[in-house]
């Protein structure tokens, strides 16, 4: 027999027509969407608007819904500019289902009284192992190695040429939010010195503060990039940074591409002013600059730092948590901006 509550909730659902929903629209399927399906996200307060299965040119298509369209759901893959805006003048909410918000004009947002929210801490412990691990690749040549055995190397030219040690490594974190805190905190069971740039000194931490960029890598043997980009970084990690990081230094990204000048890091890759990089992330995704595929002192990974499919599940919780929480006028669970 079925139970009598959840027949009462069919029967209420049925009572909401789909087109009486209030609308979130998605201009293209973010990642989590594809990897968890869109099953966890259905509920009877809201309904998606795909705007990729729609026959109608795009701009048609969104004025056609811009009355209805509460809150949009978005991902690096498709920006939210002041012109999308806008179109759509009920919007009062954008969840994008990304640490980073650099793809979201928030001053637009701001300006138009639209919340913002993001994963939150869900990536935290992916984009740190992430890191650490590009940093140990690049320290001790796991991957250059796995070629060189792969490539029957070892029988025919000997023994590969030694890696660094990580133990007592001074490295340099720039941006010590809920990722760089715990790159951190694995650095120090890995017995390194930490130390850090970001936008203010944590008062509660004692790791050694630097407000200079260029001071921190002059001071640190490997510099792990994991800030937000803004106005303020974009190209912060330049051609006067990668000189005070100096011959042995190493530098990894998993922030975004833009934070590094890619041209002047690849300069310095090749005539050999820094040691080594790992990288997941690059100025023009998805192309990485040719010259990178050919150094064996880099490492390259294509922007999945903090994907796995249980950080996507807890992804999936923290969205549906605030869209219901938006729809039910209840405080958001991640805002980075609530007005
Ligand atoms: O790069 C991934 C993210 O910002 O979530």
């Amino acid at each position: 027999m079925e139970d009598q509550e959840e027949q009462q909730d069919r029967t209420s659902d049925q009572n909401h027509k789909p087109q009486d929903l209030p609308q979130v629209l998605l201009l293209k399927p973010p990642p989590v969407l594809s990897v968890i399906g869109e099953q966890p996200f259905l509920s009877n307060k809201y309904q998606f608007l795909k705007a990729w299965e729609s026959p109608l040119p795009l701009f048609q298509f969104l004025t056609a819904h811009a009355d209805s369209i509460q809150a949009i759901l978005c991902s690096g893959a498709a920006p939210v500019t002041d012109d999308l805006l806008q179109l759509l003048p009920s919007v009062r909410l954008v969840v994008t289902a990304s640490a980073g918000t650099n793809h979201i004009d928030l001053e637009a947002c701001h300006r138009r009284g639209i919340s913002v929210t993001n994963a939150g801490n869900v990536f935290s412990d992916d984009g740190a192992d992430a890191a650490v691990g590009l940093l140990i690749d690049v320290l001790r040549k796991i991957t250059a190695s796995d070629r060189y055995v792969r490539q029957g190397l070892w029988v025919n030219k000997g023994d590969y040429p030694l890696g660094s040690k990580l133990r007592g490594k001074r490295v340099g974190i720039v941006g010590l939010g809920g990722i760089g805190l715990e790159i951190a905190k694995r650095l120090d069971a890995f017995g390194c010195n930490v130390l850090y740039n970001s936008r203010k000194k944590k008062a509660h931490l004692s790791y050694p503060f630097y407000s200079d960029v260029r001071q921190l890598a002059a001071n640190s043997d490997a510099l792990i990039i994991c800030c937000a980009l803004t106005d303020q970084t974009r190209h912060m990690i330049d051609k006067d940074v990668f000189s005070a990081l100096g011959k042995e230094g190493v530098i990894v990204n998993i922030g975004r591409g833009a934070i590094v000048d890619e041209k002047e890091m690849v300069r310095c890759l090749v005539h050999g002013e820094i040691a080594g990089a790992g990288l997941d992330v690059f100025e023009k995704e998805p192309d990485v600059p040719k010259e990178l595929v050919e150094l064996d002192n880099v490492v390259l990974s294509p922007h999945r730092a903090v994907f796995t499919p249980e950080s996507f599940m807890a992804l999936c919780e923290l969205v549906v948590g605030n869209l219901e929480a938006f729809f039910s006028n209840t405080p958001l669970l991640s805002p980075v901006m609530d007005v």
